[in-house]
């Protein structure tokens, strides 16, 4: 099995036969950000309209902090927490490592189809899969998608877990606090003592 499954805060051995069909935003999620939370909350909505399970497919370590190109803002327990604090019914978190890294995308597309996933909501630059080849255009090819365009500060710049590290990075809290929303992480850990 290449993920995990979280309920709520228990971490389950799944019984594939139980598992309801699923409407699932998949992506990283450093901070939660307004971006994720605007991202997650169509999800939901579409979850609740259709009668399916509220799920999010996540990877820990995160692909970016595994490749060594950023410092997490969140750990794992806290991200979980956010999801949750969302509404979110399901967690499926992935292993990152060099040998999930290398798998086609094709395979992580039959991942979601094991998991009974029905309708995927990712953003318009999501991708996956060996060397980043899966687009959200692959996804239609097994599943319905909904692509959502990018979420913008007041300022007109995409909201992204980037420019909240880089905020960090130079002790502006109060727009990185601005731009990850209303969150259970005052400050987040990894930025705890401020910049080095
Ligand atoms: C099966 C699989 C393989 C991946 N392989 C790579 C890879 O070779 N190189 C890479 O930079 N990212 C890889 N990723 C990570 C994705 O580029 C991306 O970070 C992840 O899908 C989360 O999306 P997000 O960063 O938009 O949140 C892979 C993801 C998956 C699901
Ligand atoms: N501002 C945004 N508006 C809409 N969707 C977003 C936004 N930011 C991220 N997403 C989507 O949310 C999911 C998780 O995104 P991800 O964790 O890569 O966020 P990010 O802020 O772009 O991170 P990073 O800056 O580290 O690349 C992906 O499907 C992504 O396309």
């Amino acid at each position: 099995m290449w993920f995990r499954t979280y309920t709520h805060e228990v971490a389950q051995g799944r019984d594939p036969a139980a598992q309801r069909a699923t409407c699932i935003a998949i992506g990283a999620f450093d901070g939660v950000h307004r971006g994720h939370k605007a991202l997650i909350a169509d999800m939901m909505a579409r979850a609740r309209a259709q009668g399916l399970q509220a799920a999010v497919f996540t990877f820990d370590p995160l692909p970016k902090v595994f490749f060594g190109a950023a410092e997490p803002i969140l750990s794992l327990q806290d991200r979980l927490d956010g999801l949750h604090d969302l509404g979110v019914e399901q967690v499926h978190v992935a292993s990152f490592d060099r040998a999930y890294a290398a798998r086609p995308a094709e395979a992580f597309l039959d991942d979601l189809a094991s998991i009974r996933v029905a309708e995927v909501h990712v953003g318009d630059d999501f991708r996956f899969g060996k060397g980043r080849a899966g687009t959200p255009e692959l996804i239609r090819s097994r599943f319905r998608v909904v692509e959502k365009s990018a979420v913008l500060c007041d300022q007109g710049e995409r909201i992204s877990s980037t420019r909240i590290r880089a905020l960090f990075k130079i002790g502006d809290l109060e727009t990185a606090r601005m731009l990850l929303g209303k969150t259970r992480a005052a400050m987040p850990a990894a930025h705890a003592l401020g910049a080095a």
